[in-house]
């Protein structure tokens, strides 16, 4: 017997000491190196760090790019901490807040030579863990024992597959008749990554038949708009409508994915939403925080369409990506019905900007 926790839970559990401002321990072919999220290390753990080699801040190479910070591993930079630079100086590397306002943090000097492959693992983390993607990285000796040592969370990447950060498999959990506005025939499913991560939602209306193509939308939560009533943007109007056709066909299914911001979480989405009032568009406004403009993982929808039995959609979305990313999981995309609701004076430019940088339709 072995209770040892797989590679997948120790994964889970270093998002959480990731969020905590704990140092997590990756290692891969007898190379080590501990990192931590630059945007809640305190200065004691910063001077333990120091204690362990010189650290380096890692960045992907979108910061990089508007610090005019050299990115040699190509989507990456390691930039060198110089030795008087505390927290508040990281803190204002990795955090696009006060660019404007301060502009000049460099020069900085970036590392060329040595493997970066955990490094790019640190930044992945941290983008999971919905955090910056900013990590203090310092090599050490050997992982294993100074995990151990330490109590530590080992993560050892010689046995990570190439999804390593893909939910996996979902599980339904329960599912439980919601009769709502849009139709009473709703019931709300519960789904459960392999991985422990975040659960997703599926609202199912009618009964529909699953030798057909399925009236279906995948919704990414957005807690401004859809709660909130916020204007700039059309998450809400897009739910409500979605939910709304579906309720007058008699069926269809809504997956609520709880990929808030794009993937990025709120409180980088709010990171966005103050660069934006500086000015910069939603696209830019990722780019500068050091994200993609999409960070979603639609293999997630795709999965829980499956599990439930349904293997071809008519997708309720102006995104050809979604749609390309379904067939791409092999689930057909009978038709594409547009979903245009929702226009506000505060999100024409929002919806613009998808439409000329992201791909969206008009
Ligand atoms: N990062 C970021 N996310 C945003 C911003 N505005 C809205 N969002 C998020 O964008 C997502 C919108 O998702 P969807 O409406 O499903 O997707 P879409 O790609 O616009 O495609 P369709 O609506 O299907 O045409 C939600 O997760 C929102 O929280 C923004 O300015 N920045
Ligand atoms: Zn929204």
């Amino acid at each position: 017997m072995s209770l040892m926790p797989t590679l997948t839970e120790r994964l889970n559990r270093a998002r959480a000491d990731l969020r905590m401002g704990l140092p997590v321990v990756l290692s891969d072919a007898g190379r080590a190196l501990l990192v931590a999220a630059a945007e809640v290390l305190t200065p004691e753990r910063l001077a333990d760090l120091r204690d362990l080699g010189a650290p380096v801040l890692v960045l992907t190479s979108r910061r990089a790019e508007t610090l005019k910070a050299r990115a040699y591993d190509g989507d990456l930079a390691r930039i060198v901490v110089p030795g008087d630079a505390g927290v508040t100086w990281l803190r204002a590397v990795a955090d696009p807040r006060d660019d404007l306002s301060t502009p000049m943090k460099g020069p900085f000097a970036s590392l060329r030579d040595g493997a970066a492959d955990l490094h790019r693992a640190g930044i992945s983390l941290a983008k999971s863990a919905q955090l910056l993607p900013a990590v203090v990285a310092v090599t050490i000796d050997e992982g294993f024992a100074f995990a151990a040592r330490h109590g530590l969370t080992l993560l050892p990447l010689t046995e990570a597959g190439p999804d390593l950060f893909s939910a996996g498999a979902m599980h339904p959990v329960v599912s439980a008749r919601v009769p709502m506005v849009a139709s009473e025939a709703g019931r709300v499913h519960i789904f459960r990554p392999e991985d422990g991560s975040t659960e997703h939602y599926a609202i199912e209306i009618g009964q529909p038949d699953r030798a057909k193509p399925v009236l279906a939308r995948l919704h990414s939560a957005c807690f401004t708009g859809d709660v909130l009533g916020s204007l700039k943007c059309d998450c809400g109007p897009q739910l409500n409508a979605a939910l709304a056709q579906m309720g007058t066909e008699g069926a269809g299914v809504l997956l609520y994915l709880n990929q808030e911001g794009r993937g990025i979480g709120l409180a980088n989405k709010m990171r966005a939403y103050a660069l934006q009032d500086q000015g910069f568009d939603t696209v830019e406004a990722n780019h500068r925080l050091g994200f993609e403009d999409d960070e979603r993982d639609f293999r997630i929808g795709a999965a829980i369409l499956r599990e439930m039995g349904f293997g071809a959609v008519r997708l309720l979305t102006n995104n050809p990506k979604k749609v390309a990313m379904m067939e791409a999981r092999g689930l057909q995309v009978a038709e594409r019905v547009p979903l245009k609701v929702g226009e506000t004076p505060q999100n024409r430019g929002y919806l613009a900007t998808k439409a000329a940088k992201s791909g969206h339709l008009l």
